[in-house]
């Protein structure tokens, strides 16, 4: 049996954790794929993002006639589109495979791992055996159960697939109500598709701050048809050789929309199965989460996991952190380290962009947390006025004893990129008068709007028990 010190299993954040500093290691990697690199690369952030982008363009045009501009309406070529986007990935995938079976120390496994014992692993038809295991293997879309699906198979689609598509549809109906169902529900629609969103709760982007999910639902449901509080029971063959997707409201009325393609985007399933976990006696929750410690470490103490598979946040930026969490435990085991999951920041590619950090407001009147807060518009900044903005807004939540923010939540243009000195002064225990009045804020860039919510806190009515205090 082929002996290694270290064992990953998964190709996506697994892979980057073998620098050149486990050079003296023999490590195996272990990827059931065929294609290599993971979630992320090959059909997560980055080719999504690849389509968000022409996406934005072509929908700017909606943009222009308020500013006095006229731009010709624009048309997605669809396949030069996918081919730009997988012209440039897929050569990445491929690249990063063959440089990882040059390297001396790592014997790269293309086959699914599962454990036979603590330290053993059965890869194909092969066991090899290693001192330290890392578990990277991620998740995968979740599908619904649903009469008709087989029979349709070839006309509904999850994000592992829809941006493969050879042709783009006319109509696409897109079920779920979280991220990938809004990035994709911003793409088609920007594309010229007709758009019907089909969410079985009563509200989309679940973990989003009250006040943002309101102005995205209603500024989204401008560009394509959100239909609430409906389950699909069925697809079905439609008149016209399309798919009948029928659906349920919560009285028992049936709905039946007719669609070229189907979007399932109803959230991800951990890949737990294969591994055979029981057999290390790796401990995990019913939903196949396995459960680590601030070290990133299991029940098991030379079993480790990162990423999808054991995080309560599928980010990638989060799987980042924690591979450098298990690289560094792994090199210097007299000195572990601790993941830092106190500020994690999310953004959603949609149009608007949305980002957020820490609580949301109904949090904090749940757990009984004193709060301020500001809610300060983009239209009310010079650069706002340039972009004649509309209903786009960044709203704060601090701590007025401690001046500290609590929550950040931004829904507009650039959302993404304008909530990082947010997160930074987060992380950093930077509090709202520092922030706000200890540096220059470049005028009139779009960053004021972040600078005049943060004056704006300081000014609002702190809660009157405070006022005396
Ligand atoms: C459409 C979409 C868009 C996204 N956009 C963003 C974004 O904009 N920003 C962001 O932060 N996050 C985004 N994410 C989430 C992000 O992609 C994931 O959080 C991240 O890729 C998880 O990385 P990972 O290393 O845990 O798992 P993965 O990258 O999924 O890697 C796991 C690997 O393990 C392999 N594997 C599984 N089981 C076995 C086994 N038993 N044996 C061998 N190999 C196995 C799998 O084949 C896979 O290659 C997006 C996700 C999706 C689906
Ligand atoms: N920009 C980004 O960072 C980005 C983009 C895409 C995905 N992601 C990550 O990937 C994760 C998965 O995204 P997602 O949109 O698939 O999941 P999600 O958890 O964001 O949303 C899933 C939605 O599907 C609904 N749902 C769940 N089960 C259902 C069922 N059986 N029938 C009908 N509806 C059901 C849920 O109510 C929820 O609204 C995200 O949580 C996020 O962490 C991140």
């Amino acid at each position: 049996m082929q002996h290694f010190d270290l064992a990953v299993i998964g190709s996506g954040s697994g892979n980057s954790l073998i620098d050149e500093r486990f050079e003296g290691q023999r490590v195996a990697l272990i990827e059931r794929d065929p294609v290599f690199g993971g979630t992320c690369l090959n059909r997560g952030c980055i080719p999504t993002k690849m389509y968000v982008y022409p996406a934005d363009v072509l929908s700017s045009v909606d943009e222009a006639q308020k500013l006095g501009i006229t731009l010709r309406p624009g048309k997605a070529d669809w396949q030069a589109i996918r081919d730009r986007v997988f012209g440039r990935i897929d050569p990445i995938s491929a690249g990063g495979l063959a440089w990882r079976e040059r390297n001396a120390h790592v014997t790269v496994f293309h086959d699914e791992a599962s454990f036979v014992d603590p330290h053993v692993l059965r890869v194909g038809n092969t066991e090899i055996r290693a001192d330290q295991i890392v578990l990277a293997t991620g998740s995968r879309p979740r599908m619904l159960n649903v009469p008709g699906l087989a029979e349709l198979a070839d006309r509904i689609h999850t994000s592992d697939t829809v941006m493969r598509i050879d042709e783009m549809p006319e109509r696409i109906v897109i079920l779920g109500g979280g991220f990938v169902a809004a990035e994709f529900a911003h793409v088609f629609a920007s594309f010229g598709v007709d758009v019907t969103m089909v969410h079985r709760s009563e509200v989309f982007l679940r973990e989003e701050d009250e006040e943002v999910q309101a102005a995205f639902a209603a500024q989204l449901s401008k560009r394509v048809r959100m239909r609430l509080n409906q389950r699909v029971s069925a697809f079905e063959e439609g008149p016209a050789g399309d798919v009948a997707v029928v659906t349920q409201d919560r009285n028992g009325v049936e709905y039946v929309y007719y669609t070229d393609l189907v979007l399932v985007a109803v959230g991800r399933e951990r890949n737990y199965e294969a591994l055979n976990l029981d057999a290390a006696g790796v401990e995990y929750k019913p939903n196949g989460q396995v459960r680590v410690d601030a070290h990133q470490r299991t029940n098991v103490p030379h079993i480790w996991a990162l990423g999808d598979i054991s995080s309560d946040y599928l980010l990638k930026h989060v799987a980042n952190h924690e591979m450098r969490t298990v690289q560094h435990n792994l090199l210097y085991p007299d000195n572990l380290i601790e993941s830092d999951h106190r500020y994690v920041p999310a953004a959603v590619f949609t149009q608007p962009q949305i980002a957020s950090v820490g609580a949301t407001e109904r949090q904090l009147v749940q757990w009984g947390n004193p709060y301020v807060k500001k809610v300060q518009r983009y239209a009310d900044v010079a650069y706002g006025w340039a972009m004649e903005d509309e209903g786009h807004f960044v709203k704060l939540l601090a701590d007025p004893r401690s001046w500290h923010l609590l929550g950040a939540h931004i829904i507009g243009p650039q959302a993404s990129t304008l909530i990082q000195p947010l997160v930074q002064a987060m992380s950093f225990g930077l509090s709202v008068p520092d922030m706000a009045k200890g540096q220059y804020w470049i005028h009139p860039a779009l960053p004021e709007v972040i600078e005049n919510a943060l004056l704006g806190l300081l000014h609002v009515e702190r809660p009157q028990e405070l006022e005396h205090g």
